[in-house]
């Protein structure tokens, strides 16, 4: 029986975005959303932390090696949204709004795709600012979300 523990990595980038829904009316979008969702957009700096779950392997002491980690976020994940305009850039987002919630869901499912063991893959955890965070555990998901996060 193996001991099971917990590694993570925090990553930060910034982008921009525009709360808004493609299912609202332009009214409806004002009303719900504010000021977030103003034509110019906004930005956000995110903190992003990935918490991966498994055996401590008894021969590295290791779960996964973290610069795997920080390889697989890189490419996966962080060169899709850093410095982008998750709205227009990020195809995931043309059907969905860019919330801190489907943002969370966005990471989980790129980064589950880079991963040769995504069973590993525990939480993802997308502050939007030091106050606004949400976190993602891989619940409920379907084909069609992994189909649309493909870059
Ligand atoms: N459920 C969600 N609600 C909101 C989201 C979201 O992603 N999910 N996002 C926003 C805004 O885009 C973003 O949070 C900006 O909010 P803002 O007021 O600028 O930031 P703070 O709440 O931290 O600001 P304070 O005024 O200091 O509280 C809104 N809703
Ligand atoms: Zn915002």
């Amino acid at each position: 029986m193996a001991v099971i523990g917990y590694v993570s990595r925090t990553e930060h980038f910034s982008a921009a975005h525009r709360l808004h829904s493609p299912f609202l009316s332009a009214e409806e979008n004002q009303q719900i959303f504010g000021k977030c969702n103003h034509s110019n957009g906004h930005g956000h700096n995110y903190v992003v932390e990935t918490i991966l779950r498994g055996p401590i392997d008894p021969v590295t002491g290791m779960i996964v090696n973290i610069t795997d980690l920080k390889q697989w976020l890189k490419v996966a994940v962080l060169d899709h949204v850093d410095h982008k305009n998750l709205d227009m850039d990020v195809k995931y987002f043309e059907t969905r709004p860019s919330t801190t919630e489907n943002l969370a869901v966005f990471i989980w499912l790129r980064l589950a795709m880079a991963m040769p063991d995504k069973s590993l893959l525990h939480k993802v955890v997308v502050s939007e600012t030091p106050k606004n965070k949400s976190e993602f555990c891989g619940e409920g998901l379907t084909q069609q979300d992994f189909d649309d996060c493909i870059v």
